[in-house]
């Protein structure tokens, strides 16, 4: 079938969030984890990509997502979406502006936008800073992220040390105007040489105004809900003809585990609710998994009852990360804890687990990665932008749900496994 909007993912959580928000309309939406090694064959209307390159060299994401690009554009795709975290994370080297600027010149385009709103989840953009619920992001939980703290929330004081060509705004007073004010704007802008725009968006009207603005850009980049409209779009005008059919959502045995690598706010109120209800719980500590590595954990985790489902979880707050930085590197403390956890998740899928609720991005990489698993099928939505997702690994069907870190109510595990 005819790709129609071909997507690259930093993350995976930001991929199966970005499925899932495409999937609400009834569209057929291939999820697949890294960038294929067989060419594209029977691919779906909307592609994703999920890669875990938000904090790779930027030399290494601009060329995984060159090749993810490749990939894409042999299935026939003519439209594309640089999907990045609703909360901007990166840091002033990328990489979000350097792989939109490395796409941009594959693409051979003179301008794309930026707008990682996502009203439903409380990130909203005005007069280009984005904003978390109500507080500006630098003064959110944002600002103590363990890999990119976010200090600033100005979208173009952000973006422009990660890009070489100008920046500029499309602020709330031309999306106010409508699609047709907002293109001429932004031809305006592309008049002036303006290469990247940043988009202002406080609901989602706003961003059923600049997905109409911006449908035939062959470029757009942004968070996952700046392209929850396009489907109905493509509808509207019958490129796209056919609903997916409607997916059964399998019968799994019950056996669980909840591996948890998220530092965010929302993530530890979530391990706080879960711990509350008396599950078995086993907390790790980068110092400790620096001495004792990941056999401690397995030996735990080999002692229970899957039924119970045991949440295996660093996360931890703001002073504990910065201690364990401090003392074995930033990158060191995260590799640790992700090693642990994508080992337990092996471990639990041998003990027979086939309900995996994990939470964090880098952490959810490390984790599919670790079960082998190249193809997500989207189900339920637990939480928006958290859907549970289906695959296959190690010859087992399981359901998996890869939670972004902010996502969710405080009883966000306890919804999920009941929700299946
Ligand atoms: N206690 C801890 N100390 C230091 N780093 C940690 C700790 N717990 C988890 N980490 C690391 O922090 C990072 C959290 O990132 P991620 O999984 O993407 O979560 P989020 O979705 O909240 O951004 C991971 O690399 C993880 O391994
Ligand atoms: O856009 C979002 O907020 C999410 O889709 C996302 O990318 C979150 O990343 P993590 O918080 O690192 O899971």
């Amino acid at each position: 079938m005819t790709t129609l909007l071909g997507c690259i993912a930093d993350d995976f959580t930001g991929a199966t969030d970005l499925a899932g928000l495409l999937a609400r309309s009834g569209v057929q939406v291939s999820l697949r984890i890294g960038i294929p090694d067989t060419p594209p064959h029977e691919t779906a209307p909307f592609e994703v990509i999920a890669l875990k390159c938000r904090t790779a060299p930027v030399a290494d994401a601009v060329a995984e997502c060159r090749a993810a690009l490749a990939w894409l554009q042999a299935a026939g795709t003519e439209r594309f979406f640089w999907k990045y975290c609703s909360t901007f994370d990166s840091t002033p080297e990328g990489n979000i502006g350097p792989v939109a600027e490395a796409l941009m010149d594959d693409l051979a385009v003179q301008q794309t936008i930026y707008c990682p709103a996502f009203p439903e989840n409380g990130r909203s953009i005005f007069m280009g800073n984005l904003f978390v619920g109500r507080e500006p992001l630098c003064e959110s939980p944002m600002k103590d992220h363990p890999l990119t703290p976010m200090r600033d929330s100005n979208l173009m004081r952000l973006l422009e040390p990660q890009v070489t060509r100008p920046v500029g705004l499309a602020d709330r007073l031309s999306v106010a105007k409508g699609a047709a004010a907002l293109r001429a704007e932004l031809d305006q802008l592309s008049l002036k040489g303006v290469a990247h725009v940043v988009v202002d968006a406080v609901a989602d009207e706003d961003l059923g105004v600049i997905a109409q603005a911006c449908r035939d850009m062959k470029l757009l980049t942004g968070g996952s809900a700046v392209a929850m409209p396009l489907p109905a779009l493509y509808r509207a005008d019958g490129a796209l003809a056919f609903d997916a059919p409607r997916m059964e959502t399998p019968n799994l045995p019950l056996a669980a585990v909840i591996l948890s690598g998220s530092c965010s706010a929302m993530t530890n109120a979530q391990v706080a609710a879960y711990r509350a209800t008396g599950a078995p719980a086993l907390q790790l500590h980068p110092l400790v998994l620096a001495q004792s590595g990941p056999q401690p954990a397995l030996d735990w985790l080999s002692r229970q009852d899957l039924g119970q489902a045991p949440l295996i979880y660093a996360t931890a707050d703001p002073a504990s990360v910065r201690a364990a930085q401090e003392q074995l590197g930033r990158d060191r403390a995260g590799e640790l804890v992700e090693n642990v956890l994508a080992a337990c998740a092996v471990a639990a899928r041998e003990k027979g687990a086939r309900r995996f609720v994990v939470a964090g991005g880098e952490t959810s990489g490390a984790v599919t990665q670790a079960l082998a698993v190249d193809r997500l099928d989207i189900g339920q939505e637990i939480a928006p932008g958290v859907p549970w997702t289906f695959c296959n690994t190690g010859g087992h069907r399981i359901a998996l749900t890869l939670k972004s870190g902010n996502f969710g109510q405080p009883t966000f595990f306890i919804n999920a496994l009941e929700a299946l």
